[in-house]
């Protein structure tokens, strides 16, 4: 599969996932500002990778500063972090790798200017390899959840898409496929922009893993009709109390899979979970362009005036409705997060 991200030859690498499944696109960002813009346009998306792009931004933006010493790069590079800061606010990955990046700079501060620039590049690249590493880990942990020749549910994209690879929900889908287990997946199309139906539906195809894509609003009946076994989703932030923020929907999903007794689990590494932010009511919600609901690919579906519309990128699980998270060190109950990851 082409990579999420990469580092290629001083600049970064994307597949463009606004142009999927129709076209696999690679967008190359010379620049911060086309690297903040292609976070903003969903160009790349998805928490952990949102967070090893703007890693790279900060590692491009070093290897554009013509800054002459330490001081005037970390004036530079204060810069680049606020423009990359600013693209996204619910994903805590885009925050926390960010802060990653400033810290290396400053352990890196007596270093000649050329290897510092080095070394937040390899810096960036750690950050890459080592959210691989940490799905591959929650694979391994969440596929014992799963009993062969079970159905999943999942919401959104939380695949190699959403990651620098492998993915977070779709790695426990991959790992358990991987043991062969004979499992199949229902994925939610995820309205406004169609997530699970351009890239999960897309991402399992590519594998050969059993995929039905349905609406959104079909999550109810298949649970109904005994067509789901558990529910995985993927997360943007995880607050301490084990509140989770993700993709619009997700709470629906929630509430369903308890009044049909069916376990709701969330895929996430530890960069995604926010030790300093108490509970869900205190993440912050992206508020995206109206224009993704009122248009479908480019053309307008609703009344040109008067209607109001409104466009909340995600919503937030509150933990009494989560059977566990599951993460690279284990699966916890939503509660005992704050206890393991402290
Ligand atoms: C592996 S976390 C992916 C997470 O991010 C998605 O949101 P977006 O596509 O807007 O970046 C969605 O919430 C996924 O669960």
């Amino acid at each position: 599969m082409v990579p999420t991200v990469c580092w290629h030859e001083g600049a970064i690498r994307l597949l463009d996932q606004s142009r999927l499944p129709e076209h696999v696109e690679i967008l190359e960002c010379r620049d911060v500002e086309s690297v903040a813009r292609a976070i903003r346009e969903l160009k790349v998306r998805g928490a952990p990778a949102i967070g090893v792009t703007a890693a790279m931004g900060v590692a491009l933006g070093a290897q554009l500063s013509e800054a002459e010493n330490y001081f005037q790069l970390e004036n530079d590079l204060s810069g680049v972090c606020e423009l990359l800061a600013a693209t996204r606010p619910t994903a805590v990955n885009l925050f926390w790798a960010i802060e990653r990046m400033k810290r290396t700079l400053h352990e890196l501060r007596s270093q000649p200017l050329s290897a510092i620039k080095t070394g937040l590049v390899r810096e960036s690249q750690s950050i890459l390899e080592e959210d691989i590493a940490l799905c591959k880990a929650m694979g391994r942990h969440g596929a014992r959840l799963i009993e062969d020749g079970q159905t999943i549910l999942t919401h959104c994209n939380a695949g190699a898409l959403a990651t620098a690879g492998y993915g977070t929900a779709l790695g426990v889908v991959r790992a358990a496929w991987e043991e062969g287990k004979r499992i199949q997946v229902i994925a939610d199309e995820t309205r406004p922009v169609l997530q699970g139906a351009r890239l999960t539906a897309w991402e399992l195809m590519q594998d050969g893993i059993p995929v039905t894509l349905i609406t959104d609003g079909m999550a109810g009946i298949m649970m109904r009709q005994g067509k789901v076994q558990l529910c995985i989703v993927g997360a943007d932030r995880i607050a301490a109390n084990g509140d989770v923020a993700n993709k619009i929907g997700t709470y629906s999903v929630a509430v369903l899979a308890r009044a049909h007794g069916i376990p709701f689990y969330v895929a996430a590494p530890y960069s995604t979970i926010d030790l300093k932010t108490p509970s869900g009511n205190d993440i912050a919600i992206e508020q995206r362009n109206p224009q993704e609901v009122t248009t479908m690919l480019g053309d307008r579906i609703i009344a040109p005036k008067g209607v109001s519309v409104y466009n909340p990128a995600f919503d937030v699980t509150p933990a009494e409705f989560i059977a566990g998270i599951i993460t690279e060190r284990g699966v916890f109950r939503p509660h005992e997060v704050l206890r393991h990851f402290s």
